[in-house]
């Protein structure tokens, strides 16, 4: 199964990219990042089967644990592609969030959304080791 993270805004070079860039080097499922401008753009057509997450200040608080077990289901399931939306100073719409088969947040605060792009390839990154029973991820 595809990770397809979908991020509104140009990263660059900065230090945000270099930590999407350590967590994505790691992973052992296939992934691509798509970068969107900060208004307007069409997503990328999805495929039948592809399961779109969306990280949203609203959206549930899952544990690592249960995000990793969310991606094997998905992945068990058949899914070719998870893709994950990062949305830009505005954020995300109710007609947006509707079309999401899953909102998550990253605690209640708002945070910077290249930031959010580097937190979620680092959760990735930690979701492929539980799911490989690597030892990166120890449980509190
Ligand atoms: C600066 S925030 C947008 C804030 C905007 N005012 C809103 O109400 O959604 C940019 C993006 O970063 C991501 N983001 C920021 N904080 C987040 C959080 N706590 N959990 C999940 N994603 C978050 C979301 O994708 C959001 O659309």
């Amino acid at each position: 199964m595809l990770l397809h993270i979908i991020a509104r805004g140009k990263i660059g070079r900065s230090p945000e990219a270099e930590l999407v860039d350590r967590y994505t080097k790691r992973l052992t499922m296939p992934h691509k990042i798509t970068e969107m401008p900060d208004r307007g753009g069409k997503l990328p057509p999805a495929g039948p089967g592809t399961v779109t997450v969306m990280l949203d200040e609203k959206g549930k608080q899952l544990g690592s644990m249960d995000f990793a077990r969310r991606i094997e289901g998905w992945r068990d399931a058949g899914s070719r592609e998870c893709r994950f939306l990062i949305g830009a100073a505005d954020g995300f719409d109710d007609a947006d969030r509707a079309n999401a088969d899953l909102l998550i947040a990253f605690g209640a605060m708002t945070w910077p959304h290249m930031m959010a792009r580097a937190m979620l390839a680092e959760q990735l990154w930690r979701a492929c080791s539980i799911l490989a029973n690597h030892p990166y991820h120890r449980e509190g």
